[in-house]
């Protein structure tokens, strides 16, 4: 199993450390186009080898998409992060255009590979991925309703002093400061309705802070975050290379689910050998249909800005 990470940033050396220490992967090759970046996160990441017990073997490339050739799933995590104060969206100006070129550059060399995009905006540019390469859509799969479930997750806990291994919860919508929809109502403690142990306002304040969670993290690193998103990423990656049928949220080009038609937004799906085997429809209340309606014009607020 080769897995290609292009982007040996913050989000991408932390993903491909993820998966070498998972040691479910023969390969990770990392591309960056800083001359020697990725080289050197490889060379580093692999000192960590004896130490961490895996034998996945990490090398980096200064933008030769040759070393990449035959992977079977690459992960984009080239661009720009955003900045406290910003939105993810303000970087679509200059993402588009690297998330576009990187992606047919993949192509070119690993024409079965499956995509799983991660650059921001990111139902934005997993959905011009789609435009860009004509790709079947089991095969692009956008990052993001993962990490905010991890951090519903986390603020549940938090809220109810609960260990986060009795949590459940998924969040599904645009991957943006307004457009998550955190499913409070399906949210559980080990089966039983988190509403059983927090109030309408806590729920409410849970619901908040997960929306904002990127937004928390880089007011308070300057940065965006990275070892939420770098674990979330390789749990897809697991998922897809271990052929596991798990279930995620995951940003998926929709056909008329969800009311929903061409657009790329955070639903349910089933992951496994073939990338998306599986959309899956889950019944939503007239209000948190509402939410999810809201959620995709502002995605295709965004996707109106590009040039497709
Ligand atoms: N979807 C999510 O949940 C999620 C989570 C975290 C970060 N992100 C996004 O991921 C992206 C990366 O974040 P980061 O913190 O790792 O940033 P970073 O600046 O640490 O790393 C980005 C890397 O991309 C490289 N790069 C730029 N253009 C390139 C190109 N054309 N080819 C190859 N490499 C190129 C840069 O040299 C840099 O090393 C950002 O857009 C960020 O907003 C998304
Ligand atoms: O917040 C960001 O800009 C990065 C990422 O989308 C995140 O949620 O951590």
């Amino acid at each position: 199993m080769k897995v290609t990470v292009v982007g040996a940033g913050a989000v991408g050396a932390s993903c491909a450390e993820y998966i070498a220490i998972k040691d479910f992967a023969s390969e990770v090759v990392l591309l960056d186009i800083k001359e020697g970046y990725a080289e050197g996160k490889a060379m580093d990441l692999m000192q960590t080898a004896s130490l961490n017990s895996f034998d996945t073997k990490i090398t980096g490339t200064t933008n030769d998409y040759s070393k990449t050739a035959n992977s079977d799933i690459a992960v984009i995590t080239s661009g720009i992060p955003r900045k406290p104060g910003m939105t993810r969206e303000e970087l679509i100006g200059i993402n588009a255009g690297i998330v576009k070129e990187v992606a047919t550059n993949l192509l070119k060399h690993s024409p079965d590979a499956i995509i799983i995009v991660v650059s921001n905006p990111m139902d934005t540019m997993t959905y011009l991925v789609h435009k860009a390469t004509d790709l079947p859509k089991n095969r692009i799969i956008g990052m993001g309703g993962a990490l905010d479930s991890a951090r519903f997750k986390y603020r549940l806990a938090e809220a109810m002093e609960a260990p986060i291994s009795d949590i459940d919860g998924m969040v599904i919508g645009g991957h943006s400061d307004t457009g998550m929809v955190p499913l409070i109502r399906h949210a559980t403690r080990n089966s039983v309705k988190v509403s059983e142990f927090l109030s309408d306002d806590r729920m409410q304040e849970v619901v908040e802070a997960t929306k904002v969670g990127g937004a928390t993290l880089t007011k308070l690193l300057g940065t965006s975050a990275w070892y939420a998103p770098g674990a979330a990423v390789s749990a897809l990656v697991q998922a897809i290379a271990c052929d596991q049928k798990k279930m995620f949220p995951c940003s998926v080009l929709l056909a008329g689910e969800y009311g929903l038609d061409d657009i790329c937004i955070g639903v349910p799906v089933i992951l496994g050998r073939n990338g998306i085997e599986q959309i899956v429809e889950i019944e939503l209340n007239d209000k948190e249909k509402a939410k999810m309606q809201e959620s995709a014009a502002g995605v295709s607020k965004t996707n109106g800005l590009l040039d497709v």
